[in-house]
């Protein structure tokens, strides 16, 4: 137990009734892929309408590493196929180092003005080299010139050092317009998640919340029916 007071420690906050929706079991679907890409298409039409869901595809990413140590990051959620959903980062990160030593990972993402959540478990998988190098050749300029420039997660002395570094690489590589005039570096990548678990979380009055779980139950894709059952938890 934390030593302190609790009841001076406690934080007072406006308090927000979630009165969503909710789920109804009737209406889901058998696979999570029809689910999922629902709700997904729904926060990403938000916010084109809203200012409340400024970037529907933030993905907060859990990993551990080999003492089991947790690590949380938001990542871009910049893949998303029914082998899963996925992000691209620095191979050598944390999370990526996370991730060769523990390849356990979970992920979720999280619309407060919707009152949903979704909520991925699984293991992380890097993405194949060629859905990597279409994906950075996507990126502007200064995304790929700024992927070779940062080793993600070291120590960096002064800002100073990384400006030098991205200039250095922008000299290397100048801008031509032309997707190809960045390589694509060998310690950028990306990982995809298979999932074990999908959970669709619905808030509701007095913390009375639905969440609906796909829990797989045999080999297959998000969009497979018979890979999976949907069970459901206490809030
Ligand atoms: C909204 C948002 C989006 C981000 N997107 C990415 C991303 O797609 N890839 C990435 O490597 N880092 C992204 N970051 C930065 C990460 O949160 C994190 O700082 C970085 O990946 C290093 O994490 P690590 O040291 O735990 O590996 C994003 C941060 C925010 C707030």
């Amino acid at each position: 137990m934390a030593d302190f007071d609790g009841r001076e420690e406690l934080i007072q906050v406006a308090r927000w009734d979630y009165d969503g929706e909710g789920i109804d079991e009737a209406m889901l679907p058998g696979d999570p892929w029809t689910a999922i890409t629902g709700w997904i298409e729904a926060a990403r039409e938000r916010s084109l309408v809203a200012d409340d869901v400024p970037e529907p595809d933030a993905l907060s990413v859990a990993t551990a590493d080999a003492q089991g140590q947790p690590h949380v990051r938001t990542v871009l959620m910049r893949y998303l196929t029914p082998h899963g959903p996925g992000f691209y980062t620095n191979l050598n990160s944390l999370k990526g180092r996370d991730l060769a030593a523990n390849p356990r990972i979970a992920a979720a993402l999280t619309w407060p003005p919707m009152f949903r959540a979704i909520r991925f478990t699984g293991s992380a998988e890097e993405l194949a080299r060629d859905v990597v190098a279409e994906y950075f050749r996507s990126r502007p300029y200064g995304s790929r010139i700024g992927a070779w420039a940062s080793a993600q997660s070291e120590p960096l002395e002064r800002r100073a050092v990384l400006d030098e570094r991205t200039e250095h690489y922008a000299h290397r590589w100048p801008d031509r317009g032309e997707p190809g005039d960045v390589p694509l570096p060998d310690f950028w990548g990306g990982y995809l998640i298979r999932c074990d678990e999908v959970e669709l979380w619905a808030g509701r009055h007095s913390r009375q919340h639905d969440r609906l779980v796909y829990v797989r139950t045999a080999p297959g894709t998000l969009a497979d029916h018979d890979a999976w059952r949907i069970e459901r938890r206490q809030p």
